[in-house]
């Protein structure tokens, strides 16, 4: 592997994800940097991790190769701003996994640098994240591939040719895991009213979540099929499946990934 280095700024949830995926598929930490405002998070960091870490996103910055931006989309615009002078004449790669912020916006705020947007999702804290990658025209190959060894760290990575399709990626996968958590909360309070213990409810949840995308991801055939095959007609899951359907759920699901989408856009104006 070559031997860039990577800052990351902002060290939070998904930068912490990324660098341990980072690290459990053979990045050396000497290679690896982070700036954050929380100095007592940089400090775990390093302990846990043995990586570079500094409050100052321009030390970081002057550092690195390959810049991974961190931030909340709502800081995004002056961090980016505060870095320019620093990456100025020199060839970086920017890659931000910032919901809603464009290539353009980072072009504008960080200077004409080769960037490429991702989209992650927090499966990438246990190794198995879904990420969309758009990349503009002066990202090389060799870019690209630094890219893949980043986010392919961490779980499964996908390029669009489009940069609009990252909206539609944080809808159905950037803010997916939400989805199904809200389900599991609502099948363990479901369980729990018909009589089972919440701590009992939950396990049989989580493993019924956790089996059925096993299943989903091994089995040859498509969720419609598998879903088939649990429905045994006149049955238990048809009885219930009937009440999805009646209550419109495909509607409400097609609905709430419009509004992510829509939200995904909205935060880049
Ligand atoms: N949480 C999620 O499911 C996903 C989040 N994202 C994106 O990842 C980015 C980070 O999200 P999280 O890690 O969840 O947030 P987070 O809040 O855990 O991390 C953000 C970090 O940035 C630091 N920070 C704030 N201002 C700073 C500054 N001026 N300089 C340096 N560091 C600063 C904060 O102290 C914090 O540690 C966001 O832009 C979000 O849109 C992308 C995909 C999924
Ligand atoms: O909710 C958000 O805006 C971020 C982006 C995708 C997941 N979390």
């Amino acid at each position: 592997m070559a031997q860039y280095s990577i800052g990351f700024i902002g060290a939070g949830n998904m930068a912490t994800s990324l660098v341990g995926g980072m690290i459990a598929k053979g990045i050396r930490p000497a290679r690896i940097w982070m700036s954050d405002l929380d100095g007592e998070r940089l400090a775990g960091l390093r302990q846990q991790h043995r990586v570079h870490v500094s409050t100052d996103n321009a030390d970081i910055a002057s550092q690195c190769d390959v810049l991974v931006m961190a931030v909340k989309p709502q800081v995004m615009e002056d961090v980016c701003r505060a870095l320019a002078p620093q990456l100025a004449g020199r060839e970086v790669l920017v890659i931000s996994i910032a919901a809603g912020v464009t290539v353009a916006n980072l072009q504008a705020w960080l200077g004409p640098h080769p960037v490429v947007r991702a989209m992650p999702n927090t499966p990438a804290l246990v190794q198995a994240g879904a990420t969309g990658l758009y990349a503009v025209d002066s990202v090389s190959a060799a870019q690209r591939e630094q890219a893949v060894q980043i986010l392919g760290s961490v779980g499964l990575t996908f390029w669009f040719e489009q940069e609009s399709a990252l909206d539609a990626v944080t809808a159905v996968s950037g803010s997916g895991p939400a989805y199904f958590f809200l389900l599991m909360e609502a099948m363990i309070d479901a369980g729990t009213e018909l009589g089972l213990d919440r701590a009992t409810a939950q396990q049989l949840v989580l493993q019924t979540a956790w089996g059925a995308a096993q299943l989903a991801i091994t089995s040859p055939n498509s969720p419609d099929v598998l879903r088939q095959q649990v429905t045994s007609p006149g049955g238990t899951t048809a009885a219930a499946l009937d009440v999805f359907e009646q209550r419109g759920l495909r509607d409400t699901v097609n609905a709430a990934l419009s509004a992510a989408r829509d939200r995904s856009e909205a935060l880049a104006k």
